[in-house]
């Protein structure tokens, strides 16, 4: 594979990861003209012989504003819609959701500004436990991962405390409004997922306890890469909380496993892309899976995601509903685990290309 030199001013390559480097953007800061992908980011097995669809299968688009319908054979058709999709792919585009797309991209500017911060001033994020607030940093676990991501993230807690990095200094502001109005929306999808469930409403509210959620924000940058096919943005997991809403800079990357083989998801603008997490999973005993995705990476643009986590609160231990446990029939397939030890369980771990249900499954059924 030939090698690309980012920025054609001649090309240099580094093997070795040099010491202090805490991010990607700066380790290209350093290395401007680096031509060849660092071997510490670099995987010995090829992304290309793994299964991609041949199909032009899509992810299913559901418009929000039937969700939320005076018109009950609007909105039951929504949910049915709903149950569909999370049944089929785990995975929605969601569009009409209401919230303004100024917001949106001023949501993308505020963490593109942070990324642009020193390593200095990031660095009062670097280093921190998995449950502290605010945290910024690389890859995913860099303190285990054999291999280093090509990614840089920041994750900040929103709710049931609000938490903003003090700068950029427009970034308090615009956070604190798009992570309310998100978890509006997400809101209205839990409980189209509960009635989609046959159940109650208000039952997974209830059972999570909703009004006290953990909400996490995670921006990830993903800068050009010079060996793209031979790095990884973020790999294959699935997300711990109940629905994760994302949305991204114009540039594609983000894959999603559908039937065994993965399928790649360009959003439509101004629209949420929504998957269901691990406690949909738990609630429903695996009626709903909470689906494997993963990030690849380009050797030409910056791509920006945020992803905002609406999970159960932090002291919550969620075990499937006794309705998907028919009488004592269908034993539970997950043992019941307090949300806080979860997240912490699946943070502290390497990703390594499976669902952390795993670690939680009932293994005597
Ligand atoms: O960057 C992406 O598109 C995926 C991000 C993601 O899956 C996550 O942050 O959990
Ligand atoms: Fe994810």
């Amino acid at each position: 594979m030939a090698a690309i030199d980012l920025i054609g001013i001649g090309s240099q390559s580094l093997t070795h990861l040099p010491p202090k480097l805490t991010s990607v953007k700066a380790l290209l800061a350093e290395s401007p003209a680096l031509s060849s992908l660092p071997s510490s980011y670099t995987f010995p097995e090829h992304r290309n012989d793994e299964a991609f669809s041949d199909t032009n299968e899509s992810i299913p688009t559901l418009d929000f504003s039937l969700l939320t319908s005076s018109n009950p054979d609007e909105r039951s058709k929504m949910i049915q819609e709903l149950g569909n999709a999370c049944q089929d792919w785990g995975f929605f585009m969601v569009t009409n959701h209401g919230v303004p797309e100024s917001l949106m991209k001023a949501m993308i500017e505020a963490c593109r500004q942070f990324f642009e911060l020193t390593e200095e001033e990031k660095g009062e994020y670097e280093g921190k436990h998995v449950l502290d607030p605010i945290r910024s940093g690389t890859s995913f676990n860099a303190s285990v991962d054999k291999v280093l991501y090509w990614r840089d993230y920041l994750k900040i807690f929103q709710h049931p405390e609000f938490h903003s990095p003090n700068k950029p200094p427009a970034f308090r502001e615009i956070a604190m409004e798009y992570s309310t109005r998100v978890r509006q929306v997400a809101r209205e999808l839990i409980r189209g997922i509960s009635e989609s469930l046959g159940l109650e409403e208000n039952y997974i509210e209830k059972a999570v306890n909703l009004e006290n959620s953990l909400q996490i924000m995670i921006a990830n940058l993903y800068p050009p890469c010079p060996q793209p096919e031979l790095a990884m943005g973020l790999p294959a997991h699935s997300d711990h909380g109940l629905v994760t809403l994302l949305i991204q800079n114009e540039i594609g990357g983000l894959q999603v496993q559908h039937n065994g083989k993965w399928v790649n998801v360009d959003p439509i603008p101004n629209s949420f892309l929504a998957n269901i997490g691990d406690h949909v999973e738990i609630l429903g005993n695996g009626k709903y899976k909470s689906v494997l995705h993963r990030a690849v990476v380009n050797n030409r643009d910056v791509r920006i995601s945020i992803a905002l986590s609406n999970g159960p609160a932090l002291d919550a231990a969620v075990s499937p509903a006794s309705k998907f446990l028919e009488d004592g029939r269908n034993p539970p397939t997950y043992r019941a685990m307090k949300y806080k030890e979860y997240v912490e369980l699946q943070q502290s771990n390497k990703l390594d290309g499976k669902s952390c249900l795993e670690r939680i499954r009932n293994t005597t059924i």
